[in-house]
């Protein structure tokens, strides 16, 4: 996952491969709340790993329910609708997936609860599924506002004779609250009758295609009345297989709708879910055919390849599809008109206003954007010079941050930056990473930032934090001339211009590879071996040698990946990426780099003293800067840092404030 405060998503050119999706969010926290509640033993397998996940998991566990976990496998043993914990306070984060259907669980049974979540929740309306569960004799009590969580919950006097009444035009997760409850206390038949047009009737179909999988066959009037027959019982059915998140293959959707092949592959295969799933949102696959993609699907499986192009714009009740919906906003940047997404009131009281966040970050990038209360029309920017460059605030809204990731096709090749990426761990934890496994950007248009100075001034420590700031892959370049001194050493191979050819030929069969920031000589770990005095001399000499330096070259350059790289050495900007948009030629005095080596060795429990140290990083640099082939010098066209007097965070900002002033938002 990327925790960086942001990520600039270069312009990205193709995409083709295959992506398996993490499992859905509203089948993953229905199947834990069932399986919590019901007899018996339930393995649920591809469980959501999310944040909306992990605050069921807790609360479940608080409550009592024994849960193993391991990976994407989880043991529920049910508590059969008897709390071994009737006193609980349960903080449930941003999960309407969580709070609404706890309450009422909760509720009916009944104990001591408090139920909160981060201050977004306490905005989100309850009051309807509040009012539906004190008819039936539930304690309920607000602990802020009126109609809104936090909630506290004490024990019910329970009167189930009445239909029980429950607006279903404002969030659907109101009725599958009820009906997940209602079984734990069904000794007669209750009924729900829905007041208004019940809105997202999808996810009402799969909490009850989830319910007849646990032992509970609900009788359905319409879409206006539910009865739960007398009797019934939330019973475990053993084994319970989570589809993938078909919200999630939405993006993926509109990525083969709207980009070509790459690497002679053609479209996008989805892993995990197919045209069968039983999630509504798998209906945003109509959504994306009617404007131009091709969709091909097999069990539990979709292919996408672009069709029409430019997209064709559509107006649609997206009343069905609320959360997928959100990807079609985006995919109106690339149609022949305006799109007309209606119907979508929910929009304004889920993780954020999204009608009015997508219309705001739209607008950004140079879209036409009219909202009303229950709709958004979009019009594309008018021509290339129509799009602009833009930083897209997310809202702390999961989808908000992966819609706009497909933003960054534009054929205007601006650059766009997503604010806090991290908010999408809310369901898909793994976003990004997955765009970029199959998504390919021109080489030139992916950013790489170049530390190159003399010994010891600080390039390491500096290019790593830069790479951490900025979710960017990192390479220590000094690591592969280093590695190769060590493994002509240890094969008594002399570091001679005579046996440079011989030294060539090793390190072309060296079986190199990085792990984080460990690297492997085969399968020994030789992060610490190459780090001594000796090796950095002996990678000196080495390094001196051009066959050596050709046969590294495009090694080095493949380092040069999505996101970004941040390249650290003596020759980056010079010789390996000339084209950088920003160099860094970092140096510190001779006095202060000996006493920063001595103290990083001593701290190590390396033996050495400041003079030694200083004549050895003195001859270094000697031979690093007279060398024939790239020489240690700065680029043209690098900017200086001296840090003799600079804390290392004090050098990071000064490069990042560089940065920032190269990039156009
Ligand atoms: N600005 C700074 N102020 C104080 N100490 C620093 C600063 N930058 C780096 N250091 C410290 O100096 C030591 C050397 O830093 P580092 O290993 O990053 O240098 P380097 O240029 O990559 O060296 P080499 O070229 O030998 O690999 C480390 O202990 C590091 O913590
Ligand atoms: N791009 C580079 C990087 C390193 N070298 C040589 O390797 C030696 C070790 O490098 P460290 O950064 O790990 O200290 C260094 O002294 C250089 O001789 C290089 O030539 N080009």
């Amino acid at each position: 996952m990327f925790s960086t405060a942001f990520l600039d998503l270069p312009p990205l050119a193709h995409a083709a491969g295959a992506v398996t999706l993490p499992g859905s969010k509203s089948i993953s926290n229905r199947v834990l709340l069932l399986a919590a509640m019901s007899e018996g033993t339930t393995t649920i397998h591809d469980l959501l790993d999310s944040d909306d996940t992990r605050v069921m998991l807790i609360a479940l566990r608080t409550l009592g329910c024994a849960v193993e976990q391991s990976g994407a496998i989880v043991k529920i043993t049910g508590l059969g609708g008897k709390l071994p914990n009737d006193s609980a306070k349960l903080f449930l984060g941003n999960a309407g997936t969580a709070m609404r259907p706890l309450t009422a669980a909760l509720a009916v049974v009944g104990g001591d609860f408090e139920l909160s979540g981060v201050p977004r929740m306490h905005e989100r309306p309850i009051g309807d599924l509040v009012d539906a569960l004190r008819q039936l004799g539930c304690a309920i009590d607000y602990l802020g506002n009126e109609g809104y969580p936090p909630l506290k919950l004490g024990a019910p006097a329970l009167q189930l004779d009445a239909p029980i009444k429950v607006r279903g035009d404002v969030s659907s997760q109101f009725l599958t609250a009820l009906l997940m409850a209602l079984p734990l206390v069904a000794t007669k038949d209750i009924v729900i009758e829905v007041v208004g047009e019940l809105i997202s009737r999808p996810y009402i179909e799969i909490t009850l295609n989830l319910l007849a999988r646990f032992g509970v066959q609900v009788r359905r009037d319409d879409w206006e009345r539910f009865t739960i027959p007398a009797g019934a019982k939330l019973r475990s059915p053993g084994d319970i297989h989570v589809e993938a998140d078909a919200s999630s293959a939405s993006y993926f959707i509109a990525l083969g709708a709207l980009s070509t092949g790459a690497n002679g592959h053609n479209g996008i295969k989805i892993q995990g879910v197919g045209a069968d799933s039983i999630q509504g949102d798998i209906r945003f696959m109509e959504a994306a055919q009617a404007m131009g993609a091709k969709i091909e699907s097999g069990p539990n499986w979709l292919h996408i390849q672009r069709g029409a192009w430019p997209l064709k714009a559509i107006d649609l009740d997206c009343n069905h599809i609320p959360d997928a919906a959100m990807t079609l906003a985006v995919m109106a940047l690339y149609a022949d008109g305006t799109t007309n997404l209606r119907n979508i009131a929910s929009w304004r009281v889920k993780e954020t206003d999204r009608i009015a966040a997508m219309a705001t970050e739209l607008r950004k990038l140079g879209a036409t954007v009219v909202e009303g209360q229950d709709y958004i029309q979009v019009t594309p920017p008018a021509g290339m010079a129509g799009w602009k460059a833009a930083s897209i605030h997310t809202y702390d809204d999961h989808r908000v941050a992966m819609c706009f990731s497909l933003a960054a096709f534009n054929p205007a090749q601006v650059p766009v930056r997503i604010e806090d990426p991290k908010c999408v761990a809310k369901t898909f934890p793994d976003y990004f990473e997955a765009l970029f496994s199959v998504a390919t950007a021109d080489t030139r248009n992916i950013p790489v930032i170049c530390v190159d100075g003399p010994t010891a001034s600080g390039k390491g420590t500096l290019a790593a934090v830069l790479a951490e700031k900025l979710g960017y892959h990192f390479l220590d370049s000094g690591s592969l001339y280093r590695i190769t001194g060590l493994a002509a050493s240890r094969a008594d191979i002399a570091l001679e211009a005579a046996n440079e050819a011989a030294i060539v030929a090793l390190l072309q069969s060296l079986p190199i590879h990085f792990e984080g920031s460990h690297i492997w000589l085969a399968d020994e770990d030789v992060s610490d071996a190459i780090r001594t005095e000796e090796a950095g001399m002996n990678a000196s000499k080495v390094s001196a040698f051009p066959a050596v330096r050709a046969a590294l070259i495009d090694l080095q350059r493949n380092f040069r990946k999505l996101p970004g790289l941040v390249a650290d050495g003596r020759d980056m900007g010079t010789v390996i990426f000339p084209e950088a948009p920003l160099k860094v030629y970092l140096t510190a005095s001779a006095a202060c780099r000996a006493e920063r080596r001595h103290k990083q060795l001593i701290s190590k429990g390396i033996p050495a003293t400041l003079d030694d140290l200083r004549a050895d990083l003195e001859a270094r640099d000697a031979r690093d800067s007279s060398r024939t082939v790239a020489p240690l010098k700065p680029a043209q066209d690098a900017l200086l840092l001296d840090n003799s007097d600079l804390t290392v965070e004090a050098s990071v900002q000064t490069v990042l404030d560089w940065w920032q002033s190269k990039q156009p938002f």
